[in-house]
């Protein structure tokens, strides 16, 4: 778990330490948030503040504007690592019919910044300073929401979360170690998701649906499982949606979402086998080559096109400064909903042929002139979404190209 408290900066300095021209003040949203200026978006600077994550924010309001609008009541928060305070005192201004919002953070220095932002912004927020799974411990039941956007890795807050989180509630979870979910680094990923990735052409919807799956498996032994509302990977993380619903015999249909995907480096096959014990063949039935298994991971759709259509909806009341960035990935998770759960990467696709690329336009056109799914994909603008098999798909690219 990485946390800043080893940052000699961070346990005793006090807000009067810092001159107004140490300070910086940036506006996102609704809001104005201030914080001690630093060099490098990194853990050790003094109060987290990171601009790229903008348009995680923005996107979350919209996420958590639609969640409510779904669940018709007022509506608890919890912003469980609240850094400057940017993103729960937005939720507190952004969002509509809001009962209140806690912030926390480890960092006394951090919660003394949400003190003077939330002032700012004249906003009433519970400030709470603790680690965080003894936030989610104290407090069982009380959020409709919990927000985890940790440094690194949110799996050691997962399981206090799914002993926190009622009916009907909301868990929404970054990641930003997506070298390991990724594949990358292997181990790691074992690890922290008890999962083995693997680096494909499809290796961060791999490592999106290992996270989900990592925390299915993690709500289960409360009787709790999920519904995937929205799910992506931008810039240097990953980010899901998940509502909470319980029931033991629900929680053990839903696990049947869970499995595994094997993959053939060689000719680019690959199938799906749900379930946490299937029987997997080791060999490629189209080549023989050794297939490569990575999971267990979430195999189920992990876009839900209401929802994303309730977010997109929502869009046109709210000041984004990142809207249009916004609105063009929630149109390409809409049209992700119902395909297949990887993708092909055309450049692969001609390598493992030894031809050269057609038009990827073509692909999609011929796709779907013989009736297969034929959908981009947000992961990769070299992806195609499609329900053809590897060889079907290879024909289709060898015909084009001989044209
Ligand atoms: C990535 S930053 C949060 C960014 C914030 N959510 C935003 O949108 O700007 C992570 C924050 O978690 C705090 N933190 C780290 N480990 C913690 C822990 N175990 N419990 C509570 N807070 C922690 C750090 O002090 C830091 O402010
Ligand atoms: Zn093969």
């Amino acid at each position: 778990m990485q946390t800043n408290q080893n940052n000699p900066n961070y346990q005793n300095i006090e807000i009067e330490t810092y001159s107004e021209d140490e300070l910086k003040i940036i506006k996102e949203g609704k809001v104005e948030i201030k914080f001690p200026n630093f060099d490098k978006v990194s853990s050790d600077a003094p109060v987290f503040y990171n601009p790229k994550m903008e348009f995680n924010r923005d996107t979350s309001i919209l996420a958590l504007q639609a969640y409510q609008k779904e669940v018709d009541r007022e509506i608890s928060i919890c912003d469980l690592f609240g850094g400057s305070g940017i993103r729960g005192i937005r939720y507190k201004k952004e969002i509509n019919a809001v009962e209140d919002v806690s912030i926390n953070d480890i960092s006394p220095l951090a919660n003394e910044f949400t003190r003077i932002n939330a002032e700012l912004n004249d906003v009433e927020v519970k400030i709470e300073q603790k680690e965080a799974n003894n936030e989610l411990r104290a407090n069982m039941g009380r959020f409709d929401v919990i927000d985890i956007d940790p440094f690194g890795t949110p799996s050691p807050f997962v399981d206090s979360a799914g002993y926190n989180l009622k009916r009907d509630s909301l868990l929404c979870l970054t990641a930003t170690d997506t070298s390991c979910l990724c594949g990358t680094y292997k181990e790691p990923c074992i690890r922290k998701y008890n999962a083995k990735p693997y680096k494909s052409e499809y290796c961060h919807e791999n490592g999106i649906r290992i996270l989900i799956g990592f925390a299915a498996l993690t709500l289960a032994k409360y009787q709790k499982y999920i519904e995937v509302k929205m799910s992506h990977s931008s810039e240097h993380y990953m980010r899901t949606y998940l509502k909470v619903k319980k029931g033991s015999k629900a929680t053990d249909k839903s696990l049947k979402n869970i499995g595994y995907i094997a993959h053939c480096k060689h000719c680019l096959y690959r199938k799906e086998y749900k379930g946490l014990a299937s029987s997997i063949p080791e060999y490629c039935p189209e080549c023989r080559e050794k297939l490569i298994i990575a999971g267990p991971m979430w195999l189920e759709s992990i876009q839900n096109r209401e929802f994303i259509d309730s977010m997109i909806e929502i869009a046109a009341e709210k000041e984004l400064n990142q809207k249009d960035k916004v609105l063009k990935l929630l149109n390409s998770c809409k049209i992700e909903a119902n395909a297949p759960s990887t993708f092909y990467d055309i450049h692969k696709v001609c390598r493992a042929l030894k031809i050269s690329a057609p038009k990827l336009d073509k692909v999609f056109d011929k796709l779907e002139e013989k009736g297969f799914i034929a959908v981009k994909t947000h992961y990769s603008p070299l992806g195609i979404k499609t329900n053809a098999t590897n060889k079907e798909l290879m024909d289709i690219v060898e015909e084009l190209v001989e044209k």
